[in-house]
């Protein structure tokens, strides 16, 4: 797996010392433009084409109550997503990045329109994983099956971008499996990671904590020792994409941009399947969803916003874009005292 170009981040960091403001008075920018100079071949980075990719799939935990919504929504959301009117479609119209859709197990029928903004791949490797509180969500083969979909995703979106890939989600009942792979993997407990997803009671959550306490219990028993073994015991078929696409990106050694609970749990099973994709992750927002600052600590990244988010679809991330285009494009475009004519002390 290529590595950061350190050289290239040290030119990055003396040109912004020469650029016509006090030193470090862009805060956050200046270390982003460095961040996408040591990534991106250049210590000048080009404005960033990102491609976006929604993984979809259903959730058999759902039959325990631990979400607002049903699982038919599931697909209903691909139909919107695909048919321009999703949150997502919009953000990725105004942020000018490509939208595909990605179905790795959807259990329901849904019916999309001609004419689509966003591409769809329909590509289900199941209806849906098991409920992971009695029985592993999904097989082994299932498992390597959904990781290699998201391989492929990774290679797919490289046609369509060298800068930047994104990773969204959409599954009902998700917030339940990505929860128990967070806890899983950093030894944290339930209570202190699982949330209210798409909104349900404080009642409910109680519900939902003794779900994941269940189905840690259960895959502990059954053996579960690595990251992969942990998510097919709890994780989910667009999680188990989303860590093959984040392992993918490393590989081609593209950058990636996460986005909020689901998306960090995902790249939690890349970093621990795999050490070194943790230098091509950057970290969006920080969502509403109770144990994704945790998550994100375990991951040791430090999110750019936090916007009382908790949608997924990759939203978070999109709305990130500008800050990211602004910062490039500083480390473009500004004067440097020498070519303005200003003092520097
Ligand atoms: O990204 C987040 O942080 C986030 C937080 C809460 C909910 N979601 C979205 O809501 C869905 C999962 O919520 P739930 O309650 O069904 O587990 C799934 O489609 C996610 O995209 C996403
Ligand atoms: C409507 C809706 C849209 C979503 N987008 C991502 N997760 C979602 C969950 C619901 C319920």
């Amino acid at each position: 797996m290529s590595t950061p170009n350190q050289a290239l981040a040290t030119a990055a960091r003396l040109h912004q010392a020469q650029l016509t403001k006090p030193q470090g008075s862009l805060g956050k920018l200046e270390e982003l433009a460095v961040w996408f100079a040591a990534r991106s071949n250049s210590a000048m980075p080009a404005r960033l084409q990102p491609a976006i990719v929604v993984f979809a799939a259903d959730h058999g935990v759902a039959a325990e109550g631990v979400s607002a919504f049903p699982a038919e929504v599931t697909g209903q959301m691909v139909a919107n997503f695909v048919a321009g009117g999703a949150a997502i479609s919009v953000l990725a119209r105004e942020a000018g990045a490509s939208l595909s859709v990605v179905d790795v197990g959807v259990a329901s029928h849904y019916a999309v329109t001609a004419g689509s903004s966003a591409q769809l791949f329909r590509v289900p490797v199941r209806a849906g994983t098991a409920n992971l509180r009695l029985q592993p969500a999904m097989s082994e083969q299932e498992c390597n099956k959904a990781w290699a979909i998201g391989v492929g995703s990774a290679q797919e979106g490289l046609v369509r971008s060298k800068t930047l890939l994104i990773g969204g989600e959409m599954g009902i009942g998700n917030t339940t499996a990505a929860a128990a792979l967070i806890c899983a993997l950093t030894d944290i407990d339930p209570a202190e990671i699982v949330g209210l997803g798409t909104g349900i009671t404080a009642q409910s959550r109680e519900n939902k904590i003794q779900v994941v306490k269940d189905a840690l219990a259960r895959a502990r028993t059954a053996g579960a020792v690595t990251a992969k073994d942990w998510l097919m015991q709890v994780g989910g078929l667009e999680i188990a994409a989303l860590a093959g696409f984040y392992t993918g990106a490393a590989e081609a050694g593209i950058p990636v941009l996460l986005d909020g609970f689901i998306s960090t749990a995902a790249a939690l099973v890349a970093v621990k399947n795999k050490p070194e994709v943790a230098d091509w992750l950057l970290a969006s927002h920080c969502s509403d969803e109770k144990g994704h600052r945790l998550a994100l600590a375990a991951l040791q990244l430090e999110p750019i916003l936090q916007l009382g988010l908790r949608l997924g679809e990759a939203s978070g991330a999109a709305l990130t874009l500008p800050l990211i285009q602004s910062a490039l494009a500083l480390h473009r475009d500004m004067a440097t005292f020498s070519s303005a004519g200003i003092t520097t002390k």
